[in-house]
Order: structure tokens, then C-alpha cells, then sequence
């Protein structure tokens, strides 16, 4: 048996559910690529943000309302229904609708409920502003970054679908759907670029690409699943394997992987640092939370984030990745190596500096030490 935890129901919706999200990304990111400017807008702090990110909200929030009934289902979530509740924005919310209702037509494929008739554009709307729990230490919120690394996606690189279920505080489960993040290491290496493997690659073989993994907290282990385009009616289980972070712990075999955008991490404080460590090879920069899922599979040993100062981290980029990780063996706390508080609301108060993920305590403690060193010589 591969999951016996107090949140096995919880856990096997949630897998689903990212399994079907994953397929409608991988959809419209095949269609963004081609057509760039017009389907891609701006938010209010200039970020990114794609049909994809407001319909996977959509149908997250649907399922997982429908899944759970008897609940009032509580959900802090990435977006909000500003730009696409705009006057001039009406092909956008149809385009979103009908994405939606395409991809809950699916459902049952993946051993979900589809709803029993189309859903309407304000059904939608109701959907998406429906997340906009803000969490807290008490009672059971589900934390879902409806694309994780926007950026990546639409560039054709790497993203993330990340859920998560915070119950007192403290996350319990996480699932991270990575759809251009295959089961074999070998493809993290390469930046990943689905314009490219387009011309290179039949579109079936690169589909079968992505991978899924999850964990529930306290359980000690960590799982891997082949993203399932085809359905996963039955035996969602079934083609799981455990994965576990690497055995290594000499910096100089090390690999540490860092936000792409200079905009989101200092990249020079982080090169400090992994001097001081003693890492040797070049960063892997990878957008979004495969970043932890790479940590959690033993691709790679360390993460590190160093945003700005001033800027406050969503816990919906992190708590997914973090309780994964930290199930396949490894340690995540902030730059002080505190552990992150999930149970303060939307962000991570009182982060000391940054985010560091570590395969396992001894570069840990190095690594806090070369932050530690590293501090007073910098600006960040
Ligand atoms: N200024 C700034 N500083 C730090 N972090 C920021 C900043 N702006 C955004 N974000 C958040 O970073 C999320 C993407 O992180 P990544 O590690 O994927 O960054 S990168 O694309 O690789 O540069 C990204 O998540 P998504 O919006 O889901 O893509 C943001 O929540
Ligand atoms: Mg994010
Ligand atoms: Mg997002
Ligand atoms: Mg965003």
C-alpha cells in the first residue's frame, strides 16, 4: 500500500485532480508557443498570467467542491478575477469557459466527476474568486499555485501545478504535477523548450513526458507517477515509485538549481554562497517548483531563493514542494534555518532572508553556515 495516512481520500483527489490539470496546461501551452502576445496578459505587479492559470483555478476549485460536499471547502489560491471580469475582456472569459468546461469533460477519465451540465461564464467567475481564503492556523485550506512558474510556461519550459492541504497550520499533504519534467533525470539538464521538441520530437512521445509526484506528511516517503494524458480511471496508484533525495553530501558533487529570473532571486549572493560551501558546478536555473521536485527526485542536492528585500513569499509557491522534499528525506527552512511557518496566512511572515532546500543535514548546515559568512559582505 502506498498511502496510509490520515488523508488518503484527500490525497487521491488531489493527485486527480493535478493529473487533469496538467493536461489542460500542456494544451494550451502548445497553443501559446505558436501565438505568444495576444494570449498572455499582464497583472497589476507585471507578472504573467495565461488562460491556463485562471482555468485550472477554475477547475481545481470544481472538483475539489464537488469532492468534498459535505466540507466548506476553504482554498487560497494565486489568482484573482480582476482582469478577466473586465469590460473589454469578454473573448478572454469565453476562452476561459470554454477551456474549463472542455477539461471537466475529461474527469471521469481520471476518476472524477464531471459536472452535470456546461458550466456559464459567471459559474466560472464564481469558481475563481471562490479561492480567496487567506488561510491561518486554524481549520483545513487548500493552497493551489494554479501554474507555477508562468514564465516558464509560457516560454515552453519547465512549470509546476502545485496543491497542497494545510490543516492547523501545518501543511499535510502536497502534490506537484511537472509536466515538461520527465520521469528520466537527464532531461532537467537541458533547458527544456517545447517550441523546440515540437519540431524534434512526435507531439505523443514528448506528451508522455511530465511526471507527478506527492506526499503526505509524517508517512516518510515520497511518490513518483508517469503524467497520465490518457486517464487514470482505476488504480491510481498503482504506477507509483518512491522516490528519495541524493546521497550526496560532499559540496564539490553538489548540484544547487535557482529561480531562471535574476528579478526573483539574487543570483550573485547565491554564487557567493555556493563558493563559500565549496559547490563546483554551475546552477541549474529552472523555473517554478520543479526546482523542489528535482531536490525530491535526487536530481539535484540544493535549492536556494534570495528575493529582494521587501518582497513577501505566497505560501502556494512553496508548500506543495516543501512537504514533498521534506518526505523524500530532505530539510527546507528559511536562510536562518528556521523552519517555514505556513500558518500565518497567504505569506510566509518572518522568513529570514531567503528559502534553501537541502537534500540532506550536512550540506544543510554548510549551507546556512555560507549564508551566515556571506551576509555581512553583501547588500541584498
Ligand atoms: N519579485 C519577485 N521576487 C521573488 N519571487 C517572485 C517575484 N515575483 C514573483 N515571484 C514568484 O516567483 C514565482 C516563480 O518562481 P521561480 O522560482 O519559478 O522564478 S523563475 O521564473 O525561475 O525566475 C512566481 O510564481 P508564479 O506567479 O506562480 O509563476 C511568483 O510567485
Ligand atoms: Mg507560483
Ligand atoms: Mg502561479
Ligand atoms: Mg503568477
Amino acid at each position: 500500500m502506498m498511502t496510509c495516512g490520515m488523508y488518503d481520500k484527500e490525497l487521491e483527489v488531489a493527485v486527480r485532480v493535478v493529473h487533469l490539470a496538467c493536461s489542460l496546461c500542456q494544451r494550451v501551452q502548445e497553443t501559446l508557443v505558436y501565438r505568444r502576445a495576444d494570449q498572455v496578459m499582464s497583472k497589476e505587479d507585471d507578472s504573467p498570467v495565461t488562460i491556463a492559470d485562471w482555468s485550472v483555478q477554475a477547475t481545481v476549485c470544481w472538483i475539489l467542491s464537488d469532492s468534498f460536499k459535505d466540507q466548506k471547502v476553504s482554498i487560497v489560491a494565486e489568482e484573482d478575477v480582476q482582469t478577466l471580469s473586465k469590460a473589454d475582456s469578454a473573448d478572454l472569459l469565453r476562452s476561459v469557459t470554454n477551456t474549463v468546461n472542455e477539461c471537466l469533460q475529461e474527469a471521469p477519465k481520471y476518476g472524477l466527476q464531471k459536472p452535470k451540465k456546461t458550466l456559464e461564464a459567471s459559474e466560472i467567475l464564481k469558481a475563481i474568486s471562490q479561492c480567496n481564503s487567506t488561510g491561518g492556523p486554524t481549520g483545513r485550506h487548500w493552497i493551489l499555485d494554479p501554474v507555477d512558474g508562468t514564465l516558464g510556461f509560457v516560454r515552453g519550459d519547465q512549470y509546476a501545478v502545485a496543491l497542497s492541504l494545510i490543516q492547523e497550520g501545518k501543511v499535510v499533504l502536497g502534490v506537484l504535477g511537472c509536466p515538461n519534467y520527465p520521469m528520466k533525470k537527464e532531461w532537467l539538464n537541458h533547458q527544456y523548450s517545447l517550441s523546440m521538441s515540437l519540431l524534434s520530437t512526435p507531439a505523443s512521445d514528448m506528451r508522455e513526458g511530465g511526471c507527478v509526484m506527492y506526499a503526505q506528511r509524517g508517512s516518510g516517503k515520497a511518490w513518483m507517477q508517469p503524467l497520465k494524458n490518457g486517464g487514470m480511471k482505476l488504480q491510481w496508484l498503482q504506477s507509483a515509485k518512491e522516490i528519495q533525495v541524493s546521497s550526496i553530501d560532499d559540496p564539490a558533487l553538489a548540484t544547487f538549481c535557482e529561480p531562471v529570473e535574476i528579478a526573483n532571486s539574487n543570483h550573485s549572493f547565491a554564487a557567493g554562497v555556493a563558493h563559500s560551501m565549496g559547490l563546483k558546478k554551475q546552477p541549474l536555473r529552472v523555473h517554478s517548483m520543479v526546482k523542489y521536485a528535482a531536490i525530491a527526485r535526487g536530481d539535484a542536492e540544493i535549492f536556494m531563493k534570495f528575493a529582494r528585500a521587501g518582497y513577501k513569499e505566497k505560501i502556494w509557491d512553496h508548500a506543495a514542494g516543501v512537504v514533498i522534499v521534506e518526505e523524500a528525506g530532505g530539510v527546507v527552512t528559511d536562510a536562518g534555518g528556521r523552519p517555514l511557518d505556513f500558518s500565518k496566512g497567504v505569506y510566509l511572515e518572518g522568513l529570514d532572508r531567503g528559502i534553501v532546500a537541502c537534500s540532506g543535514a550536512t550540506l544543510h548546515e554548510k549551507l546556512i553556515g555560507a549564508v551566515y559568512a556571506s551576509w555581512d559582505s553583501s547588500n541584498l
